[in-house]
């Protein structure tokens, strides 16, 4: 279970982390992306440091999203690339976001494996749902990329999109040696978020009273009580 803090501000990020800290979540994200002090990266990892040392043993995942992939975060020059590795040199962070998509993808991936740094290639489309097949060659181009996890978010238009997400997910478990987080977005994908885990995605994206990072994500509470229900095994 992950939970995004989005918050753009220092106070209010302090206070949802120490509220995640109290909570049962697995592992925080931070939405660097949404933090006010994005393109200043001394405060980004003083503010990362900050945040580790709230949420105590729970892994920090960082991820600074692109406007491209669903942000309004248009890094300037190699800002995208130097966020994250000033972020992994600092020893501040437990996991790094990676775009796989990104032009930079490969001087992203050298940084974070310079500081031992793991990385979840990820990949977001907010306009529709590509094919299963489609779905589950980018998540093993990105195991082929040496990402230690694969992620794909996509947006369903109707029932079988979220029939292919998982469709996918079970193909790629099978095939892929990576671990794998999937998600359909959007009220229509709920049944991904709540179920996933049952096709062979690893993790998912819940929210603790913010509000979330992505369309569809439900309460940390109510996904616990159905991934108990299924079976919760992660
Ligand atoms: O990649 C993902 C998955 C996500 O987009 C979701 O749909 O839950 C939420 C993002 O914050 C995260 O980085």
């Amino acid at each position: 279970m992950i939970v995004p803090l989005t918050d753009a501000h220092d106070s209010s990020l302090i206070a949802s982390a120490k509220r995640i800290a109290a909570s049962r979540t697995d592992m925080v994200e931070w939405r660097v992306d949404r933090y006010a002090s994005r393109d200043d990266h001394t405060k980004v990892v003083a503010m990362a440091a900050r945040i580790h040392e709230i949420i105590g043993e729970r892994p920090l995942l960082f991820t600074p999203r692109t406007k491209h992939e669903g942000s309004d975060w248009n890094p300037p020059g190699d800002s995208y690339r130097d966020i994250i590795a000033d972020a992994c040199a600092s020893g501040t962070v437990d996991m790094v976001d990676v775009q796989y998509l990104n032009p930079a993808v490969k001087r992203c991936f050298e940084a974070a494996r310079a500081h031992r740094v793991p990385i979840i290639a990820s990949n977001h489309d907010f306009n529709g749902t590509p094919s299963a097949t489609a779905i589950a060659d980018g998540l093993d181009a990105m195991a082929s990329l040496g990402a230690d996890i694969a992620k794909m978010a996509v947006m369903p238009r109707k029932p079988a999109d979220v029939a292919a997400l998982l469709e996918a997910t079970a193909v790629a478990a099978q095939t892929i040696r990576v671990p794998l987080i999937t998600m359909s977005m959007g009220p229509l994908g709920v049944i991904s978020r709540l179920a996933g885990q049952v096709f062979g995605s690893c993790a998912t994206f819940a929210t603790l009273g913010g509000e979330g990072s992505a369309p569809g994500q439900l309460p940390l509470d109510e996904v616990l009580a159905v991934m108990d229900l299924l079976g919760r095994d992660l």
